[in-house]
């Protein structure tokens, strides 16, 4: 995937102007950046749920608004920030919308689907919940269960906006285990945004850290999680140590005297 010169905005602000990055596939790629920096704008981009007023988003080497909405989604999966949960569905109906790019006129429902559906489930732990009501999991199952509709859909390409949200730690690490073993065993080309810059750096092959309307840095995470990267890109001082479990960069915050980033201590 790539982005050529594109330009992201929303009604009265614009993100991105003259924007260049481009995904290699096979990789896990994650974007890293404060809180409104726009990693979110750029995954949706990538995703075709926002198109760039100017410059062209291709997927597959071809522009991604060409395709028809199924062969999007057949090559392409997206977990947004905040999905939408329906109301009166099983947990195992919500993660069927997965097989729906699959399903054509002359193809329908197969025991195949089925077993994809199992499966995906059963990644995510939620086998034993598959007939509840997604209406009634707490936060951190029903993010496994979106995470599950993303697997069943069984896409090439991955994007995933903070899937460890509502995760305890256990869950977080499970669940990019998951990611990960995806991108080794399928293949699968990963694009995810991760708050946690230490399980960033674990778990990604390349990060891009993006502010103030650009790639603020690109590369392996040993190349991105420097000191000067943070301080420049979170306003963070923080020290980068080997991780003496992966050996991956662990970012350490220094202790802070006051706040920096628009919070104000009560009196
Ligand atoms: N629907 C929208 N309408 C108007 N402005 C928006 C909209 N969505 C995002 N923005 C603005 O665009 C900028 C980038 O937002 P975005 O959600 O991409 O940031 P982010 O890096 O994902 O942030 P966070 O870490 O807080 O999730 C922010 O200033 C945000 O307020």
């Amino acid at each position: 995937m790539e982005v050529r010169d594109i330009t992201l905005s929303y009604e009265r602000s614009v993100v991105f102007e003259g924007l260049h990055l481009s995904i290699e596939a096979g990789k896990v790629t994650t974007l890293i950046g404060a809180n409104g920096s726009g990693k979110s704008t750029l995954l949706k981009a990538f995703g075709r749920i926002l198109m760039p007023s100017t410059g062209t988003v291709y997927l597959d080497g071809r522009p991604v608004r060409e395709y028809a909405t199924r062969e999007v989604a057949r090559r392409l999966a997206i977990l947004p920030q905040k999905p939408l949960t329906p109301s009166a569905t099983s947990v195992r109906d919500l993660v069927s919308r997965g097989r729906h790019p699959h399903q054509s006129l002359l193809k329908s429902w197969t025991s195949s689907d089925a077993e994809v559906i199992d499966a995906a489930l059963a990644a995510t732990g939620l086998s034993d919940l598959a007939a509840r009501d997604v209406g009634s999991l707490s936060g951190g199952q029903l993010q496994r269960a979106w995470v599950a509709l993303v697997l069943a859909q069984e896409s090439p390409t991955i994007l995933l906006d903070e899937p460890t949200t509502f995760l305890d730690l256990s869950h977080q690490l499970d669940l990019l285990e998951l990611v990960r073993s995806i991108n080794r065993e399928r293949g699968a080309t990963v694009v995810m945004v991760l708050h946690d810059l230490s399980l960033a750096g674990r778990y990604s092959d390349r990060l891009v850290a993006v502010g103030r309307g650009r790639v603020l840095a690109d590369g392996t995470p040993w190349e991105v999680l420097t000191p000067e990267i943070l301080r420049s890109a979170f306003d963070l001082d923080a020290l980068v140590v080997p991780d003496p479990s992966s050996g991956t960069p662990l970012v350490v915050p220094a202790v802070r005297a006051e706040t920096t980033s628009g919070f104000a201590l009560l009196p």
